[in-house]
């Protein structure tokens, strides 16, 4: 809990007022959001969009000012967070089932900066398996399709009843032994029609800020290939 707090906190660091802000799903991104939230009462200006329900809820509650997405050109700065990031900055996202709105706020966002514990970093990424946003129609053929690329796909549950997204589509969860060539899999994932996206980020962080148990923070250095 301390190192997803500091390396969430540590982000909001680098709001500045005026901007548009992207606000990330998930459990690190909760502490961002309430850090922004106390910026923003002692009077930070900025206007947010966020990427899952959950997360406007939790904004709104914050009254932080939230726009609708139709509304924004461009996105200055979003914060997220990541099941895994690899040394060249590459992550798997999704495991709170939010990578489509995620993937479509971080594509509109001039910086993404991800926030994740020590526990994400990852040599080569595979270990967490890939979340898969799936249309409903069809889905045991596009199944099919998904483990001819090399995974063991698992329908995501929730409660005993099928996972829905917030935007009404299914996911599932693909076992790879390792992902060596995330780019070459991420073209591979789109060529499949009922896939409608996946949490691959390949080159999309602009930072990575890790936050350790001991509750510091550090910008991960980043390995170019
Ligand atoms: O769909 C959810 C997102 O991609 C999350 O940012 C990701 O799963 C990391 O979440 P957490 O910070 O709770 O580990």
């Amino acid at each position: 809990m301390e190192a997803k707090r500091a390396a969430a906190e540590l982000a909001v660091e680098l709001l500045q007022d005026g901007m548009t802000v992207g606000l990330g799903t998930g459990s690190t991104v909760y502490y961002s959001i309430q850090a922004i939230g106390r910026k923003v009462a002692n009077g930070l200006s900025i206007r947010a969009v966020a990427t899952s329900v959950r997360s406007e809820m939790l904004a709104k509650e914050l009254d932080i000012p939230m726009i609708p997405f139709s509304e924004v050109e461009e996105i200055d700065m979003t914060i997220d967070g990541a099941d895994e990031a690899d040394p060249e900055w590459n992550l798997i996202k999704g495991g709170g089932g939010a990578l489509l709105r995620e993937k479509i706020v971080a594509d509109a966002s001039k910086q993404l900066i991800i926030v994740v514990d020590e526990s994400k970093l990852v040599q080569r990424l595979g270990r967490f398996p890939l979340p898969v946003e799936v249309v409903p129609f069809g889905f045991e053929l596009t199944q099919r399709k998904l483990r001819r690329l090399g995974c063991e796909p698992k329908l995501r549950m929730s409660d005993s009843q099928l996972y829905m997204t917030d935007n009404g589509n299914y996911m599932m969860d693909c076992e790879f032994d390792s992902i060596a060539q995330p780019g070459r899999l991420s073209e591979e994932l789109h060529r499949i029609p009922g896939v409608v996206e996946h949490g691959l980020f390949v080159g999309m962080a602009s930072q990575v800020i890790v936050g350790r148990l001991d509750g510091t923070a550090y910008t991960l250095d980043r390995v170019r290939t």
